[in-house]
């Protein structure tokens, strides 16, 4: 389990990071989500011991980073993907990880296989692709097999095999009951991978709540129907008694909101309108992230002449996903009296089962890990190098942080 409690980090007179309390909960994948510059990377900073709290606290299994015992089978972390050494192989960084944290040089050779680097395990790290720099990095982070994992942008720099190959290892370490951590921009895999999201925005706690419920508290879902032009405009004041709004939209189609599909299809019914099409439109997790985080946006570019701004609809447009001029049959059968209730699960979401090899660089199939525990207590390097994995330290809350290959500094955002 992840906690931050009051969590706060400033910045001069800027604050990063604004009193965060939020737990993350080991068994799910909790994604982060936030603008740019919103805290996401300062926030797995704190976490992760690399910046020092102004206020607050950041615990790791109830304690801080710096007071765990065998901080690289606690905690695995990807934070910047591009920290490792780029003079050195893949394997000569992640060996030099693995001595330093104590675990056996053999467990380099299972993380390469199970990200499917094994074949460019000899060659230099820096002349690696995005994508294979981010693998390189999560084989870093699984070196120590922990059980906490956090994640900053993975899927950044992946193909789209790669991106489905990350999204089942997530989502395969929460069934394993671990703690997972994940920030992405990306929505649409958002909604794939998470099942409960913390949203920050300008360093404040935005949301922390399931993603289903979520998308259902900050979404307007809506009923796309149609019927013959004549009707239309019968059907629209009627809607508007019953507590709808029709909003019409090019081709005769009608969005309405504040209305079950099937009361909609009562309504028509009861006024002997026949509707020619009635589908329950489920709002997306971008939409729902859009709407809530208007306010919270720190950067924000100029709009897009003839494109709505984001979390908004032009008047006139299109809904998401309905048929444009033309599209809808001429005919078709009345809607059913007793249409679905409220709105479909989002499709997609839901447990991934297994593990699929990522095809490209030849992963493992399966997974391999080793139980917590299996390897020896990490033994005591005075004075090595502090490029490697943190080592387990006594509390040092004034000293800055050790450098950390693959959570070095990051660029501000
Ligand atoms: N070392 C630092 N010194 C001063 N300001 C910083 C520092 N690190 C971060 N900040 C500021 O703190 C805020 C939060 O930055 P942070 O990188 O945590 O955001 P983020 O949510 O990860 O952004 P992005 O999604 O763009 O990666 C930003 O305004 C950033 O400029």
């Amino acid at each position: 389990m992840i906690e931050a409690r009051s969590l706060t980090k400033r910045y001069g007179a800027k604050s990063a990071v604004d009193n965060l309390t939020f737990a993350v909960k080991p068994g799910i994948v909790t994604g982060f989500l936030g603008p740019n510059g919103s805290g996401k990377s300062t926030t797995m900073r704190l976490i992760l011991g690399l910046d020092a709290p102004t206020a607050g606290a950041a615990l790791i299994g109830g304690v801080p980073f710096r007071q765990l015992t065998h901080p690289a089978r606690t905690v695995g972390a990807l934070l910047d993907a591009k920290s490792l050494h780029p003079g050195r192989s893949a394997r000569a960084n992640l060996l030099s990880l693995a001595r330093l944290s104590g675990l056996p040089s053999r467990r380099v050779d299972e993380v390469l296989g199970l990200v499917g680097l094994q074949e460019v395990a000899g060659k230099r790290s820096g002349g690696f692709s995005l994508g294979m720099g981010q693998r390189l990095g999560i084989a870093a982070a699984l070196l120590g097999d922990p059980q906490v994992l956090m994640l900053d942008e993975p899927v950044n720099g992946l193909d789209p095999e790669g991106v489905l190959w990350i999204r089942q290892l997530i989502r395969g370490w929460a069934a394993e009951g671990r703690t997972v951590f994940v920030s992405s921009h990306l929505m649409s895999e958002m909604a794939l991978t998470a099942d409960h999201l913390v949203i920050i925005g300008q360093g404040r706690l935005l949301a922390d709540m399931s993603l289903q419920a979520f998308v259902n508290q900050y979404s307007t879902g809506h009923v796309a129907i149609r019927c013959a032009p004549e009707d239309t405009a019968r059907l629209i004041p009627a809607l508007a008694a019953a507590g709808g709004n029709a909003q019409p939209q090019p081709g005769g189609a009608l969005r309405v909101t504040g209305m079950e599909a099937h009361q909609i299809s009562e309504l028509a019914h009861a006024q002997g309108i026949r509707l020619l099409e009635l589908a329950p439109q489920q709002a997306s997790l971008e939409e729902a992230y859009m709407a809530m985080t208007q306010q919270a946006v720190e950067y924000r570019a100029a709009p897009v002449p003839g494109q709505p701004m984001p979390g908004q609809q032009m008047p006139g447009q299109p809904m998401p996903g309905a048929p444009g001029p033309g599209q809808y049959p001429q005919q078709q059968a009345p809607a059913p009296a007793a249409a679905p209730q409220g709105y479909p699960a989002q499709p997609g979401y839901g447990g991934q089962p297994g593990y699929g090899g990522q095809p490209g660089y030849g992963a493992q199939p399966g997974y391999g890990m080793q139980q917590p525990g299996a390897y020896p207590p990490p033994p005591q390097q005075p004075g090595a190098p502090n490029y490697g994995y943190p080592q387990a330290q006594p509390p040092q809350p004034q000293q800055s942080a050790p450098a950390y290959p693959y959570a070095g500094p990051k660029s501000e955002g």
